[in-house]
């Protein structure tokens, strides 16, 4: 390793270390539990180093007198008070840790829900749910186990050794041999332990979300007839998993013969050097046992000083990982106060752009959507009209600049991104193609969000949205469970629960994206006829691919690659732009 290796090495040390206590200290663990437990297990520690030296008092006893049970009376005293120490140590650490694992997650939760949209589109759920389960249990693990168990064996082993060298430093220095010994071997084994920890971490969380997706699309992988292929995939991971873990049970099978053998060496060594100290009276026999009992604790404790380096190692990766994503900027939900009407003021794009990882979208959009009207935003597939719908839900922001100016999204005469976004949100409906609803009841997924909704609003927004008689019709009604994603019921139901929402919230922009493309023409009439009735005094802005919906529409925009090449009513638009004309006529728009 360079020296400027070495640097690098030590700096990055030195700042996962401060991030794992960034995070410990976040958790506003119990600190006095803690030091507490720490206390008592060093107590406990202490205890145990005077076991021995109790020991060699007894049997030095014994060769003068004879055996009487009394005598064991301190031991047996000594030997009950560091276990009930260790029980109690061993209780605070394990209250701390829970402590610190569930405020952990709720942070890490917090900041999930907290984390704009694209957070997702970048990265699989699977990854999510390893960094709030496995992440947080490694680091539980580094708090509550293996920093207790290495503060205990230092003292531990510092204490031993002190007393082995008051005892008989020559002796001492035998098993003093086992420590360079231990350190060589571990060392360089506990680095290939974290890396492949590393992988293992990764490996577990890949799996996650591959399974996941999976599992949630198992109508696709039958009707694809892709069982054999989504087996194979699996395996593959699973294997790879096996394989990881058999590098890691390969380094165990190497380390821990080794440390028996170093261990045995000394043991024969400090056996046939003492015994032979014994046979020439320079040390009496309690003296050489309370050395061999002490060899007996001190050596395990040695192998835990030098596997924390390893366990930190393992747990590096995850430290990093969770606070990475706790330093992502959460998107502000802002002062509720700072809000506008949101079917009273005009909404405008002012020379807006906008790219995916700055890979131009949108170009250059200049248009107005005035209150209480219905536009349509007609175009070829990719075009980039749902992108701009996610811009007016401020899910993105204009990010391309043009002529070095950035383009603003406006509602009146004022820039959305100083305005309130819990109460822009609020006033915003939106019934999408694809509605998946929440594992619950259907009440649940009417009022989402709205709490406070009551069962005769529910059941009104039901009626309005022709949902009420299905509704009616299932056995426990409201109480209904609609199944993991609401796939117990039809796609034509699930879109009229989402549009029941839609009715129940009230909203003042309503936001239709592509709302009954999925669906036969007869329920998406019935559909058809519960969205004009919510349209009614709202400004509605649709992305559509249905004729009946287009004409309704107060204008079309009609959007091509991230352009508007044209505008106007159906009847203007169908004599002036070409396209627009063939998607009528070739019945792109049905
Ligand atoms: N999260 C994303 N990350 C990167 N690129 C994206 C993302 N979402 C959309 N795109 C890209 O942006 C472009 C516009 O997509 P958009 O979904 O806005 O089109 P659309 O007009 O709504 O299409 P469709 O009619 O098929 O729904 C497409 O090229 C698409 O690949």
């Amino acid at each position: 390793m360079t020296q400027s290796q070495k640097t690098h090495s030590t700096h990055s040390l030195n700042k996962r270390s401060t991030h794992l206590r960034a995070l410990i200290a976040q958790t506003r663990p119990s600190y006095w539990r803690l030091s507490l437990g720490l206390f008592i297990s060093l107590l406990s520690t202490s205890a145990s180093l005077v076991l021995p030296l109790i020991a060699q008092r007894l049997i030095d006893r014994l060769a003068h007198q004879t055996f009487s049970l009394s005598a064991l009376g301190p031991l047996a005293l000594l030997f009950l008070l560091s276990g009930v120490l260790s029980m109690m140590g061993m209780y605070l650490f394990g209250y701390v840790g829970n402590q610190i694992v569930a405020n952990l997650r709720k942070t890490l939760w917090a900041k999930y829900v907290h984390l704009p949209l694209s957070y997702f589109t970048d990265h699989s759920s699977g990854e999510s749910v390893s960094r709030l389960i496995n992440d947080t249990t490694l680091i539980k693990d580094v708090a509550t186990s293996y920093l207790p168990q290495f503060i205990s064996a230092v003292v531990m082993v510092t204490g031993s050794f002190v007393i082995l060298l008051w005892m008989d430093w020559h002796l001492t220095l035998v098993i003093l041999l086992a420590i360079p010994v231990t350190f060589l071997v571990m060392w360089p084994l506990g680095r290939l332990m974290g890396h492949i920890s590393k992988l293992t971490q990764d490996g577990l969380a890949n799996l996650n979300g591959y399974a996941e997706e999976v599992l949630s699309n198992m109508r696709l992988v039958k009707s694809a007839n892709a069982e054999a292929y989504e087996k194979n995939r699996g395996n593959q991971r699973i294997d790879g998993l096996f394989n990881l873990g058999m590098r890691e049970t390969r380094l165990f099978s190497i380390i821990n013969p080794i440390m028996s053998i170093v261990m045995m060496v000394i043991i024969i060594g400090v056996i046939s050097y003492g015994g032979a100290l014994v046979r020439q009276n320079v040390m009496t026999s309690g003296t050489f046992v309370a050395f061999l009992l002490y060899l007996f604790q001190v050596v395990p404790q040695i192998t835990t000083v030098a596997s924390f380096g390893n366990q930190m190692q393992r747990v590096n990766g995850a430290t990093t990982r969770v606070y990475d994503l706790l330093q992502l900027a959460s998107e502000q939900l802002g002062d509720r106060h700072a809000t506008v009407a949101l079917n009273k003021i005009p909404l405008t794009f002012r020379d807006v752009s906008f790219g995916y990882d700055k890979r131009p979208v949108l170009h250059n959009l200049n248009f107005t959507f005035q209150p209480g009207r219905v536009y349509a935003l007609v175009g070829p597939s990719g075009g980039g009209k749902t992108t701009i719908l996610s811009i007016i839900e401020r899910y993105y922001y204009p990010n391309i600049r043009q002529a070095d100016k950035l383009g603003r999204f406006m509602a009146g005469d004022q820039n959305v991104a100083s305005l309130s976004l819990s109460q822009w949100r609020q006033q915003i409906g939106y019934v999408a193609q694809e509605n998946s609803l929440i594992t619950g009841t259907i009440a649940d997924n009417v009022r989402y969000g709205l709490s406070n909704a009551t069962d005769e609003a529910i059941w009104s927004a039901l009626a309005a949205a022709d949902a009420a008689n299905f509704v009616r019709q299932t056995e426990h009604g409201l109480a209904t469970q609609v199944g993991e994603s609401g796939l117990k019921l039809s796609g034509g139901q699930r879109q009229r629960i989402a549009i029941a929402r839609a009715f129940l919230r009230n909203p003042k922009l309503l936001i239709l994206d592509e709302a009954t493309a999925s669906l036969d023409s007869n329920t998406e009439a019935h559909i058809q006829v519960a969205l004009t009735r919510l349209m009614h005094d709202r400004t509605t802005l649709i992305s559509a691919h249905r004729l009946a919906t287009v004409q309704q529409a107060d204008e079309i925009l009609f959007i091509q690659q991230g352009r508007i090449t044209g505008r106007g009513t159906h009847a203007q638009l169908y004599r002036t732009h070409e396209l627009y004309r063939e998607f009528v006529d070739h019945q792109i728009i049905k």
